[in-house]
């Protein structure tokens, strides 16, 4: 029998989350980097509760090109990261991670950098959200609803195989991106690796998006009892993609506690661990499972 022992996640403090809901996204890079890297600016200069500076800074799901298929091969970069190897952010091949690992130093604050296209060492290509951990997302988003929404990543795209947290000064974070939120093993998972915030880079559309992106948010940080935050693109009617927007953070408790409308904009939410806790010792799942009834997936070694 395996054991099973996971580092002890850093006392959980109060933060200021900020998610940047982008827009203007179009078919050049450069001018999509420059966009994105001038937003992080200015979120990172308008404070959350009592004028404070984020201490975490969002991007959405595919933040450096437009959202398709046919667009992942075209616009994907490769990272350099190696898992369990040092990793040079500085020095990465690809430009959004080097835009983002300098103004992430710059205005010293934790970004994590939505997510891009990735083309892995095997080749193969990857939805990817990466700076100081990398997650790669793991389901891809393949669904037909007849004459409303069909999508097929996988005719680009490869999903990945494991789950990635990080450790701040404040708190643990889980990472996890968009179609993931639906199989709450991903969200469960981290959750009892220690994470107190799951935040998931994502974008929703116009028939998915009123159906459950509130609900499914809802869902995870009640069962978990975690807060839980899903970062849109802004909704653009010109492009072949309409993203749901909405942009979104929700307490242990369920309480939606900011949301976007479709637009361009930025939210700063106040993440009060006190919530966290009061959630945790009223309503005390955490200590109430029984496994020998059922099997922890998070124990799953390979
Ligand atoms: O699950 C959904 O409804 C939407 C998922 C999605 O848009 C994605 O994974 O990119």
């Amino acid at each position: 029998m395996s054991s099973f022992t996971y580092t002890t996640p850093p006392p959980f403090k109060p933060f200021d989350l900020t998610l940047i809901q982008l827009g203007g996204v179009g078919s050049d890079k450069a001018a999509n980097l420059q966009h994105a890297r001038d937003m992080i600016l200015k979120a990172a200069h308008k404070g959350g509760q009592d004028d404070s500076r984020p201490k975490i800074i969002v991007l959405p799901e595919i933040f450096n090109s437009p959202y398709g298929h046919a667009y992942f091969p075209i616009y994907a970069e490769t990272i350099g990261y190696i898992a369990d190897k040092p990793y040079d952010t500085n020095n990465s091949p690809s430009d959004s991670v080097r835009m983002l690992s300098s103004v992430a130093k710059e205005i010293g604050t934790w970004i994590v950098g939505g997510s891009i296209a990735e083309r892995g060492d095997d080749g193969k290509i990857y939805n990817t959200c990466e700076l100081v951990a990398m997650h790669r997302k793991v389901h891809l988003f393949d669904i037909d609803i007849p004459g409303k929404m069909t999508f097929k990543e996988s005719e680009t795209l490869t999903g990945g195989s494991s789950i990635a947290f990080f450790d701040t000064e404040f708190a643990r974070i889980g990472l996890g991106i968009c179609y993931d939120v639906r199989f709450p093993e991903v969200a469960m998972i981290n959750a009892r690796k220690g994470c107190h915030v799951l935040i998931y880079p994502a974008a929703f559309n116009l028939t998915t998006g009123p159906l459950h992106w509130k609900l499914l948010q809802q869902a995870r940080a009640v069962d978990n009892q975690v807060f839980f935050s899903m970062c849109s693109p802004a909704r653009d009617t010109t492009a072949s993609y309409h993203a749901w927007g909405h942009s979104m953070v929700v307490d242990p408790l369920g309480t939606v506690l900011a949301e976007a409308e479709h637009e361009e904009s930025i939210l700063h939410v106040y993440i009060n661990p006190k919530v966290f806790d009061d959630a945790r010792a009223g309503i005390p799942v955490t200590t109430q499972r029984r496994f020998d009834v059922y099997l922890d997936v998070s124990k799953k070694t390979s």
